[in-house]
């Protein structure tokens, strides 16, 4: 099993750094994740998909010459920034991420407005249950996270109201309350024509996540 404490790490790199690799690899992450509507959608020729495919492995080719092995994980600085850049819902550094970029308002409500394009589909047309259910997980886990009680989803219930429709969306969560080590959370997606899917869930803050804060705040 993976160890999930060593992929919390303290690299320790400035700010400059930081706001360099995000300038240099967000716009790689992108430029990936429009190629993945246009694997569905494009109409281009025997030919020119041969040469499509040429260009992308040249890409791969260079990409893959110097390459860090093995997830992400969670890596930050003395500075306590924390970067999760290979988040399946909000990594900067990932593709498959719509992504999410999460607000915090001052009352503890976190929110995104988001878009999802035709590579989310289920039904036709609409978003998939699944990808749903990604993106409550992270907006309500970062509900609890705000709310001072960051823990790992233990129960996500969805009621699905209505279908989600794909392109602009928005989701939001708020914490409910805090018992022990379980955070009670609530949220929805909604689309245009209002809530397509609430959302509750029970965040619970294993034993590693209380020993890795101690550790973190030991370095200070
Ligand atoms: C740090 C932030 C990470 C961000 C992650 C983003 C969100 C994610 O995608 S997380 C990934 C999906 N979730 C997982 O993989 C979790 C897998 N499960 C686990 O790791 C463990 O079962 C875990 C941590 C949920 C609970 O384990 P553990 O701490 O040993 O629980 P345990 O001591 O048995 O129980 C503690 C309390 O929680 C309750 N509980 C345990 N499991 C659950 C559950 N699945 N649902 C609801 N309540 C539960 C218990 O009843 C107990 O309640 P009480 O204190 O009232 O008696």
């Amino acid at each position: 099993m993976t160890d999930v404490v060593s992929l919390y790490v303290n690299d320790g790199l400035p700010e400059e750094e930081i706001a360099r690799q995000a300038a240099l690899y967000g716009p790689l992450a992108e430029d990936i994740r429009a190629l993945i509507p246009l694997g569905i959608s494009s109409r281009a020729d025997d030919d020119e998909i041969r040469r499509a495919r040429e260009h992308l492995a040249a890409a791969t080719e260079i990409l893959e010459r110097r390459r860090d092995s093995g997830p992400f994980g969670t890596r930050f600085n003395d500075a306590g920034h924390f970067r999760t850049w290979g988040n399946a819902a909000a990594g900067l550094r990932n593709a498959v991420a719509p992504p999410l970029e999460v607000h915090t308002d001052p009352d503890g409500r976190v929110w995104t407005d988001f878009h999802l394009h035709i590579g989310y589909e289920g039904p036709a047309g609409h978003t998939h249950g699944g990808v749903s259910a990604l993106v409550l997980d992270q907006v309500l886990g970062d509900a609890a996270r705000v709310g001072g009680s960051p823990g790992m989803t233990g129960t996500l219930t969805l009621r699905y109201r209505k279908p989600t429709p794909l392109g602009d969306l928005h989701a939001e969560a708020k914490l409910d309350r805090i018992e022990g080590r379980k955070a009670f959370v609530t949220g929805h997606i909604a689309g245009p024509d209002g809530i397509c899917v609430e959302a509750e869930g029970i965040f619970i803050a294993p034993q590693w996540i209380a020993d890795a804060r101690a550790k973190f705040e030991a370095q200070d």
